[in-house]
Order: structure tokens, then sequence, then C-alpha cells
């Protein structure tokens, strides 16, 4: 029995799920139950990298998400709308949906799985986290029996592609940025790679699936790798570190009835950490729970095949469901999302991490004196200060704090700002 699938965008990842489907020999015998029944873009005269009757094309997504003969939509569109609107109205219509879309399941998670559970239809989204890795499944099913601790991911291929460059080959970073676009790694608007906001929507996603209730995207604490220079990556190095982005996910106690912090930064790594060796585009999930303790994910985070390998795992999990009778609109609790709750989250003043900062200096005696009064009276330890370099005829002194809170750690700064003997701040970075 044939599946009929509508494809919405045949983009980079489209182009992918097309390409397996086209191409079933040697795979699992269901993808030769699949069909492409039609083909959402934008344009009809793009020079396309597959080869798709053009019967099958249309501009008018609509056509698509209401077509009777269609059994799974398959969103690849990417954004918010005309995302949102066509899943919603695909559901409506009986269709069941996989998605790569973050955005729009980070902030419309609530509304599209309540009309999805009421339709009797699934939303899966395998390749909207960590791209190929398999994480979304295991954290729904292989890692249900345990009480998750916490969750650090890479999680965004574009910006450890560009770090990794920026720290083994001095690249540029607006170069690097530009090859991780040409190798299809970067959303449309690269700057939800850049700022972190496309990491905060997988992690917000992670968060709620890992400790079992919704979480308001909005709340996420995000900052992107802009400020990450080439002086604090080699700072970062000769102090035994490596900057990622990391998105991390920690209950306060193990489960969801407590606080949770969120959080996506630039972080320095100590050398010898799980996720200091996860270079390029991959990605990499460290989930520690009780009883299991530490298990990482890691994979290729982004681009055409690996992404593709999820989407289409999500197309085959559906049929395989409709072509063993179960059509039923009774769903597999463990594939669908029921969550009621909301997440209390930590606000970041709360936090207590450790931290990096950078000084720039005027080279007057006692600097580090008064560094360190400022930051006792604010009760933040240090565990190391360097001066190694200068610039521009400032001396260059770098802190390592012990863990401190986030809130403590501001006042100092706002206070040794003012020192006459400090010129400017340029760098503050968390540590793990
Ligand atoms: N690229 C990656 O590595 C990964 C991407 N994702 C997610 O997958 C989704 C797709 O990404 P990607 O394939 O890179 O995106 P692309 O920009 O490469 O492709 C988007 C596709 O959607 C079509 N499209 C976009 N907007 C419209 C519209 N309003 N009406 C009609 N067609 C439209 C485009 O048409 P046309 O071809 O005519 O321009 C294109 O075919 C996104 O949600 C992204 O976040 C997830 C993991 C990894
Ligand atoms: N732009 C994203 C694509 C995958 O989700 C990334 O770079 O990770
Ligand atoms: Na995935």
């Amino acid at each position: 029995m044939a599946f009929k699938i509508g494809l919405l965008g045949l983009g980079t990842v489209g182009t992918g799920v097309a390409k397996i489907l086209l191409d079933p020999v040697g795979r699992n015998p269901l993808i030769k139950e699949i069909t492409i029944e039609r083909v959402g873009v934008r344009s009809l005269s793009k020079t396309r990298d597959i080869s798709l009757s053009p019967d099958l094309f249309t501009t008018t997504l609509e056509e698509i998400v209401t077509d009777p003969d269609i059994d799974i939509v398959v969103e690849l569109l990417g954004g918010l709308e005309p995302s949102r609107s066509l899943i919603l109205k695909a559901i409506e219509n009986g269709k069941h949906i996989v998605t790569a879309n973050k955005a729009v399941i980070a902030r419309y998670g609530e509304e599209i799985y309540t009309a999805a559970n009421e339709a009797g239809v699934y939303v899966l989204l395998e390749g909207a986290v960590g791209g190929g890795i398999p994480v979304i499944k295991p954290l729904k099913q292989s890692l249900g029996a345990n009480r998750i601790n916490s969750i650090i991911g890479i999680v965004n291929g574009t910006t450890n592609y560009i770090l990794t460059q920026m720290t083994q080959e001095k690249a540029d970073f607006d170069d690097v940025l530009a090859e991780a676009q040409k190798l299809g790694y970067a959303e449309a608007d690269p700057t939800a790679d850049v700022d972190g906001l496309d990491a905060a929507d997988k992690i917000a996603i992670l968060a709620s699936l890992g400790f079992g209730g919704r979480v308001k995207r909005e709340d996420v604490y995000c900052e992107g790798i802009r400020q990450v220079s080439a002086v604090d990556i080699n700072y970062a190095d000769r102090l035994g570190f490596i900057i990622k982005l990391l998105a991390i996910a920690k209950g306060s106690k193990g489960d969801a009835s407590d606080t949770l912090e969120l959080r996506v930064h630039p972080t320095l790594v100590p050398k010898t950490h799980p996720l200091a060796s996860i270079n390029g585009v991959y990605n990499a999930i460290l989930v520690e729970g009780e009883p299991l303790g530490q298990v990482m994910f890691f994979g290729r985070g982004a681009g055409e095949g690996p992404t593709a390998s999820a989407v289409v795992s999500d197309i085959m999990n559906i049929v395989a469901i409709l072509s063993s009778g179960g059509d039923s609109k009774t769903l597999e609790p463990l594939l669908t999302c029921t969550h009621q709750h909301y997440c209390n989250l930590t606000p970041i003043e709360a936090l207590e991490t450790r931290f990096y900062a950078r000084f720039l200096c005027r080279d007057v005696p006692g600097v580090i004196g008064h560094l360190g009064t400022s930051f006792g009276k604010h009760r933040v330890s240090l565990e190391s200060v360097v001066q190694i370099g200068f610039q521009d005829n400032l001396a260059e002194i770098v802190v390592v704090t012990h863990n401190v809170k986030e809130g403590n750690f501001r006042q100092a700064l706002s206070e040794i700002e003012s020192l006459e003997a400090i010129h400017s701040i340029p760098s503050i970075l968390r540590v793990l």
C-alpha cells in the first residue's frame, strides 16, 4: 500500500528527503511505500538538484495541506509563517505532520500539539534538533525511565563550524559564515544561528521533552557568538579551554517540579570535557539522568543528508503505524506530546557558574589588587588571574572565577568598570 506525502519546501532538507525516497534500494522496505504526491515551493522556475515531475509542483501550498489524497505533510519551509498556519491547516484536514522546524515548534508547540492531539494525528520532529542525530525519540522513549538532571548540547552546526574554523584555522568570522551558508548549514536568515536563537529553540524543545513540561521560548536566556574574538579563543586555549556555543538545561533538583536553568551562550569548555572535541558541523548532546548516568548523542547536526535522514525516519515511523492498521485516532503515547504545565525557569541573576573576564587596564600599580578587592566585596572568589599581553599600551588581565552567583559577579563588574585603572572589559564569558 502506498502512503502519500506532500512536501512543503524543496530546499536543502526537502531535496535530501526527496533523494532518499527516490532511491530506496538497500534501505528499509517501508521507503518503497512512500510516494511524493505534491511539492510546494516558492519558485517554479528555479533549477533544482533533483529530477521530479513538474506536475508535482505548486506554489499554492494550501492545495497540499487540504489535498484528500495526502496522508503526511512534511513541512520543510522554515520560518514562522506560513509554516505555522499550514501545519495547523494540515492537522485540521487530518494529516500527520513531520517537520524540522524548531522555530515553529519552540514557539507554537502548545497550539500545534493541542490541535494534533484533538485531531488524532502525529507531529514528529526528529530533524529539528541535532539534524541527523537521533535525540528526540531517545528522550521520548529510550530514556523515559530516567529522572533527567541535565541536557547540555552543542546544537547549532553553523556556529560550531564557525568557532572550530576560527580556533583551528584562525579563519575570519564572515568568511566561515559564508562557507556554512554555502554548505546548507545556516538558516535562511543566519542571524538565528549566530545570535544563538536557533540553539535556544532547540534547547527549549529538548528541555520540554527531558523535564516533562512546556517551556516559554521567550524565557530562554540567549547569547550568540558575535562577541567571541580571536583574542579570547587564544586566551581560552592557554588556560586549557575551548570556546563552544552551549545550550544548557539543568534541573535544580533533577525534576520539573522545581526550577529549571535554561540558557544558551558561548562557554569556555575544559579541553578534557566530552563536548570539547565536537568540531565542525558535528553536534553532540550530553544527557545526564538517574539511574543511567551520562549518555552522549553525537553526529552531523545540519546539512542536506543528515537532516533528511531524521525526517525520513519520522515519515517511516508514521507509515509503519498506518500500515499496521494504527489509524484509529488512538495515538501512541510515547510518540505524542501531552504536557500541560509550564516549567519554572531560574532567572539568570540567580545562576551559579564560573566566569572568564578580560580587562584592559591602564598600566598603573596595584590594578590586580583593585580587581581583587572589588570581587571580594561581592563574594566573587577567583580561581586564576593572569596578565599576559598588552594591547595599545593597555595591560590585558584575564580572570577566571570560582562558581559564583551571576548577580554578584555583575555587581562586582559594575563597580570595577568605574575604577580609574580600568579602561574597558571587552569580554565576559561563562565557564563550564
Ligand atoms: N539546513 C539544515 O541543515 C537544517 C534545516 N532545518 C530546518 O529545516 C527547514 C528547512 O530548511 P532548509 O531546507 O535549510 O531551507 P531552504 O531555505 O533551503 O529551503 C526552504 C524551501 O521552502 C520553500 N519555501 C520557503 N518559504 C516558502 C513560501 N512562503 N512559500 C512556498 N515555498 C516556500 C523554498 O522554495 P524555493 O525552493 O522555491 O525557494 C525552499 O524550497 C527549516 O525549518 C530549518 O530550520 C533543520 C535542521 C537542519
Ligand atoms: N542552522 C542550523 C541547521 C540545523 O538545525 C544549524 O546550523 O545547526
Ligand atoms: Na535529530
